[in-house]
């Protein structure tokens, strides 16, 4: 990978956007955004509605095309795989990223434990056995060990959220994506799925998460980047964007945030 610019201190990069642009039509979505993630690191993407979190997050699992720039990413061993290069695999760049949206998307004919380890076994082929015992363990890490033989019906919205997020890191992937993990969640589930990401944090993920609550992006990411119009207007820790701001975009962003009447 080319330099680590915006990377965490003393990371290898997992993964590099670079100049990416994304139209839907006359609507220019993604304005030449550049983005290095380093290896454990959580990046935070903030943002008004329709600034592109989402549109951003997809270019890199390939849920979009990008019109133009490169998006690289890097294995353990530094090999790097140009995702944007429409000879590279799809599939097996997504199986490389876990991804975890708004709505759980848990299979609702599957109990929790086939959910968790369908990946595992349909992408990677691993034998059943092996992949429930590495899926009852982080049944067991989330606290959620008695559920495995339950269908999602069964478990509330935090609880589906978390057996998302464990089914998607239930591969060990390189890379994480989480899409407003929270927002359908009522606000007191909220600080479970906060608690589990934090754990991730902790055990080394590399992730980049889209999210409207300032508090749960305060908690957890090592940089917070802000997008306005489909274009980063600034980039620092937490620290940095939510106490010391020092784009006025940014200030006045977050200022509509706290009083969004204007009064
Ligand atoms: N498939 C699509 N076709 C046309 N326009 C789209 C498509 N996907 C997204 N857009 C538009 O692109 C813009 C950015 O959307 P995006 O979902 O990336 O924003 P966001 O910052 O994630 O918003 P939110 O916080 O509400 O999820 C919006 O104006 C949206 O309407």
């Amino acid at each position: 990978m080319t330099g680590d610019a915006n990377a965490g201190a003393g990371t290898a990069a997992v993964l590099e956007v670079q100049g990416v642009h994304k139209r839907f039509g006359e609507h220019a979505v993604l304005r030449g955004i550049d983005l290095v993630v380093g290896r454990h690191e959580v990046v935070v993407l903030i943002g008004a509605s329709g600034s592109g979190k989402s549109t951003l997050l997809k270019t890199i699992n390939l849920l979009e095309q990008v019109d133009d720039g490169r998006i690289l990413l890097a294995d353990a061993e530094g090999r790097v795989t140009d995702v944007t290069d429409p000879r590279t695999d799809a599939d097996g760049v997504r199986a490389r990223i876990g991804v975890v949206f708004q709505h759980y998307n848990l299979f609702p004919h599957m109990h929790v434990l086939d959910n968790v380890t369908l990946a595992s076994r349909k992408v990677f082929g691993m034998p059943r056995a092996e992949a429930e015992q590495i899926g009852l363990a982080l049944l067991d890490r989330i606290g959620l060990a008695d559920k495995a033989r339950e269908y999602p019906d069964r478990l509330s919205g935090g609880q589906q959220q978390r057996v998302a997020i464990a089914r998607a890191v239930a591969t060990d992937p390189e890379l994480l994506l989480l899409d407003e993990i929270t927002s359908a969640l009522d606000p007191q589930l909220v600080g479970e799925v906060l608690d589990l990401v934090r754990e991730l944090k902790a055990s080394g993920s590399t992730i980049v998460m889209a999210t409207h609550e300032m508090s749960f992006a305060r908690r957890v990411a090592d940089r917070v980047v802000y997008l306005k119009d489909g274009a980063i207007i600034e980039s620092g820790p937490p620290e940095q964007i939510f106490d010391r701001p020092e784009r006025a975009e940014t200030r006045e962003f977050l200022r509509r945030l706290h009083d969004p009447l204007g009064s």
